[in-house]
Order: structure tokens, then sequence, then C-alpha cells
């Protein structure tokens, strides 16, 4: 640490450490401005644009509890927070010292200092000139001193007698003041929640009373154009770290129906699935069960059949999209086939793709991949993502990519598979996003998607990202049973290369030595595609040809060492 810096000079008191975590809890449900003034504003808006419920009480309550505690424990506390990438950090600045923390644990300035650093990188912003003020080269403790007072000065009066002297009747009666206005403004807002979730239920009664005796056909009328192909029937949670589709909205009919390019009928499906013989098995999903299946003329297929349990869960909204989709045909795509319902069944039919998910290779349950073949995965991936992105009749956005969503054919060509969460991006040209409620797996779900509902194809960017690390380290996004600080790996990753130890980073089952600018590359793509704001993600035509790029000058580097 260099001499003059200032450590942060005290530890906080428990109850400076418990004013501090209930204010961290509470600033993670936040969205927009990260700063403490915002809170009240942006914490009310929560439970409404979430489901409404106890939590959402609980959060208020905590969010009041920890007004009165602040007021009661200490004044004066100037107090940071905000989420970059996957690291929440948090600072605050009290009268005897300053505490930093990230992700809740504190740490010292250093450490956050190294980690405000790479997340400014990558666009992310905390307070204004904090890192100049507290994180700038040979500052001397009394600069600092003064800076941080100066901070305080920033944002709280001079003439604001509470940070000498809390006790003070003005203090007081400001304090109860806010906490009483907090109060009427939570009160205000709950009612508002309360009296809107009443009416959507009404709404929603009689929807779900006209859609028994409603066709197929005439379902989509009543459908906002904006939540189409929400939870549809490729798509139910599978893993407990799945986001789970909402609820049904609209009953099945019982009648046959088959739409897609490939019109089979029940009849023939049970004869190419030899009666969905456990021998014709291929996968087991959170969905259904995945048979492969032998068509009379010699093609082979594979059928997902929905397990009865879900059919509530399914959305009759999605057939109107399976045309679309099943149009779509890109080779890194795996093509859908068609959907067919009878009776009790639901069936989606798509390409059979033979050798596995990239995940059970990286488990190495079917040989260890190297790099160029991991290489060419990726630039596969990114090909068919662009695809839906930018050349597709309408613009898909996949919602779900990740490795058990990309399957690889025998000569290791990989195809996006899983359309169950796509939909179709903004057709008005002047509309940048669409909102809707988040979907996807966590681990690979953009923070920015996450925090303000807005869905545009940089989403997939971000989970690309998150995938090309796993691609190249071999680990899962989120790896539970490893130490706290190597858990998230887009933390660790990241970590690991601000210190210059790409090698480190690298899937030990890969087995060779790849160049370290190659690997620098590669890794800072993957940085770039995850970060925070999707203003700095490039796209993913630009990750395709940053990807080809980086393996023109691989061969040309392993011949020049040959
Ligand atoms: N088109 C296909 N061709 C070959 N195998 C497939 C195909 N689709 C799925 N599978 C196999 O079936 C398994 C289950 O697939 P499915 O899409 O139902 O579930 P998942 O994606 O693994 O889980 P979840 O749907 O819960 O995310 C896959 O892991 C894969 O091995």
């Amino acid at each position: 640490m260099p001499e003059g810096q200032e450590r942060p000079s005290k530890t906080p008191s428990w109850k400076q450490a418990v004013v501090f975590l209930s204010l961290g809890r509470l600033l993670k449900t936040r969205k927009g401005n990260p700063r403490i003034v915002g809170i009240s504003s942006s914490c009310l808006g929560c439970p409404c644009t979430k489901e409404f419920g106890i939590p959402s009480v609980i959060v208020v309550v905590k969010f009041l509890l920890s007004l009165f505690f602040l007021k009661a424990s200490a004044t004066g506390y100037l107090l940071e927070s905000t989420v970059c990438g996957a690291d929440r950090l948090t600072y605050a600045s009290y009268s005897g010292g300053h505490w930093f923390s990230v992700n809740e644990d504190a740490v010292d300035r250093d450490e956050f200092c190294r980690l405000l650093e790479f997340h400014q990188e990558n666009g992310c912003t905390f307070a204004k000139k904090f890192y100049a003020i507290y994180c700038g080269e040979n500052i001397s403790s009394d600069k600092l001193r003064i800076n941080a007072g100066r901070k305080i000065l920033e944002t709280q009066s001079a003439k604001d007698s509470c940070v000498n002297d809390r006790n003070s009747p003005s203090c007081i009666i400001k304090a109860n003041v806010a906490v009483l206005g907090m109060f009427a403004i939570c009160c205000a807002f709950l009612f508002q929640c309360v009296y809107r979730k009443r009416k959507e239920a009404a709404t929603h009664s009689v929807i779900s009373k006209d859609e028994h005796s409603m066709d197929y056909g005439s379902s989509s009328e009543v459908i906002p154009a904006s939540e189409k192909i929400l939870g549809s029937p490729l798509r139910v949670p599978g893993s407990p770290y799945r986001v789970p589709p909402s609820p049904s909205r609209f009953s099945m009919s019982p009648k046959t129906s088959v739409i897609g390019s490939l019109h089979l009928s029940m009849s023939q499906v049970m004869k190419a699935t030899r009666s969905f013989s456990p021998s014709m098995q291929i996968g087991e999903g959170g969905f259904g069960t995945v048979y492969k299946a032998q068509l009379e003329d010699g093609r082979v297929v594979a059928v997902k059949r929905a397990k009865r349990e879900h059919f509530e869960s399914l959305q009759n909204e999605f057939r109107s999209e399976v045309e679309l989709l099943s149009k779509i045909d890109h080779r890194s795509l795996v093509r859908l086939l068609g959907y067919l319902e009878k009776g009790n069944e639901r069936l989606i039919i798509t390409e059979h793709v033979p050798n596995g998910t990239l995940r059970d290779h990286l488990d190495g349950q079917r040989g260890d991949l190297d790099f160029n073949q991991r290489l060419e995965i990726a630039i596969d991936v990114s090909h068919g993502l662009a695809y839906l992105h930018l050349y597709s009749e309408k613009q898909i956005i996949h919602r779900d990519v990740k490795s058990s969503n990309i399957l690889l054919t025998d000569n290791l060509r990989a195809k996006v598979a899983d359309f169950g969460f796509a939909r179709l991006g903004s057709s008005d040209m002047d509309k940048t996003h669409i909102s809707t409620k988040v979907k996807g797996t966590v681990g690979y779900l953009d923070p920015e998607y996450m925090r303000t509902y807005q869905l545009t194809a940089k989403s997939d960017v971000y989970s690309f990202g998150i995938l090309l690390l796993e691609i190249m380290t071999g680990r899962r996004p989120v790896e539970q049973k490893r130490p706290v600080d190597e858990r998230v790996t887009l933390r660790w990753a990241f970590k690991k290369l601000n210190e210059g130890k790409v090698w480190d980073l690298v899937d030990p089952r890969m087995g060779e030595r790849v160049d370290h600018d190659i690997l620098s590359r590669i890794f800072s793509l993957a940085f770039e595609c995850a970060a925070p704001i999707r203003a700095n993600r490039p796209d993913m035509k630009t990750v395709g040809e940053q990807l080809w790029a980086i393996r023109v000058d691989n061969l040309k580097t392993v011949r020049r060492t040959q």
C-alpha cells in the first residue's frame, strides 16, 4: 500500500455494521440511481414492479426500521452503493472513518479500489469523483481526510448541525420528519400496489373465464403484443437456478393441433418413438422428456414430450410464434420443426443433434475439448445469435443462452437450442427495448435487464460473455462448492486477469499451452460482453468478427511456433 494512503481508519461498531448491512440489503432491491438520496423513490418502486407480496412488505418495514436505527445510532453518514456486474460495491463514511464492502463483506480500501477500477473500465460508474478522491495515488492522509470531509459537505449542508451534534433539537426534528415522511409515502405506495393488484386479479379472472369458451385462434386477441412468447411450451422451470415462468393464463383445449413445417400425426410420432419407449429416450429437462424419433422416410428428429404437471404452465401464445421460429434455418441454430397438441399430449419436434450438450463436454463426459474446438464452438454460437438478432425476418432475443442449451454435432459444430424463452425484439424502430418480466437462468442473466426489466439483444450478449468464460475456464457461472471468493466465475476470472494470471483461468482439461496474448484477448472480449452496462457491450456481429480475428491470429501463432 503506497505510503501516505489511509486504510479504513476504524472498523465500524456492530451497530454501525447493522445499519450498513440493512441499508446495503435494501439498496440491493433498488433500481436506477444508486445514491442513498434515491432510496425513497426507488425502494418504493420495487414492491409494484415485482410481484407484490409479503416479502415486499418486509423490505419496506426493514427499511423503516433501518431508518430508525440509523437515526438512533448516528447521523452524518454518507453511504454510496452501486451494482457493477456481479458485485455490489458499498462505501460509507462516518464521523470516525470509512467503511468499504463488496457484496456486504467488509474489504480494505485497496481491494475496494482495485475492484472499482476494473468496473470503471467496464463502464460502471460509482459516485462522482469517488475514485479520484479515495483511490487516487499518492494522496496524503490529511488530504484524504479533507476530501472525505468535503465529500460529506457536498452532500450535506455545511450548516447541518446533525453532523456535529446529533442530539440537537433541529436534528431530531429533521430526522423525525424524514422518517414520518417516508412512512407516509410507503403507506400511499403500498395502498396503490394493493389496489392495482386487486384490479389486475379482477381483469385476470375475466380473461380466464372467457378463455374456456375461446378457440385458440382468438386467444391472441386478448394478449397484449408486448407479452407474446412469455413462458412458452418449450420452457418451464428446470433447475433450482431457473427463474420460473409466470403461471398460465390460458387453458389448453383437448383438440388436435399441428403447426410448423413438419406435420406429423400422433400415430406417426408414436411409431417413430416406439410408443415413447425408454430405449428412445435421449434426455430429460425441466419441461419433459426428450425422445429420438426415427421417421418413415429415414429422418431422425427429437421429440420433447411435456410432463402433464406442466400443462398448466403452457401458454398457447407461443403457438403463433412457432411458425416464425420454424422458418429459421441456420446451421448454428437447432431447427424447430413443429408443435403438436392432441388430448393430453404436448409435443415439440426439433432437429436432432446427436452429440450431447456443451456442458456435457465441458464436464468431460464425452471426451475433452481442445482450445481450437472451444474457439470454433464460441464462433458458431456467436453466428447463431447474430442471425437471430440481425438477420432473421424479425429480431429474436433468445433469453436463455447457456451451455446446456448448446448442442453439438458429431463434428463438434455447435447449435443453439431451446427457444422456449425466446421473444421478438421491438418492431418499433424508435423503441430500443421491450419491457418484460425477467426470464432466464441465474448466473447468465443480464444485470441491467434484471434491474430495469428492459430487454434488448444485449441481454443475450451478456449471457454469451458468461458462456465464453465458461467455455474457456470449464467452470459454471456460479460454482457453489468453491471457496467464497472463487464462487462467481466472472468475479474470480476478472481478479485473475487483473493480476496478470491468465494461465490460471484456462480449463485444466484443455491440456495445451495457448498463446498468452490470444487468451488475454478472448477473456477481455468475454468481459466486454458481460459489461454491466449494455451500452458498453458489443453486438453479436462484432463479437463474431472479433472471435474470428482471434482464430486467424492463433493459427498464425501456432504456425510460427511449429
Ligand atoms: N434437439 C435435440 N437433439 C438431441 N438431444 C436433445 C435435443 N434437445 C434436447 N436434447 C437432450 O435432452 C436433454 C434435455 O433437454 P431439455 O431442453 O428438455 O432440457 P434442458 O435444457 O437440459 O433443461 P431445461 O429445459 O430445464 O433448461 C438435453 O440435455 C439434451 O441432452
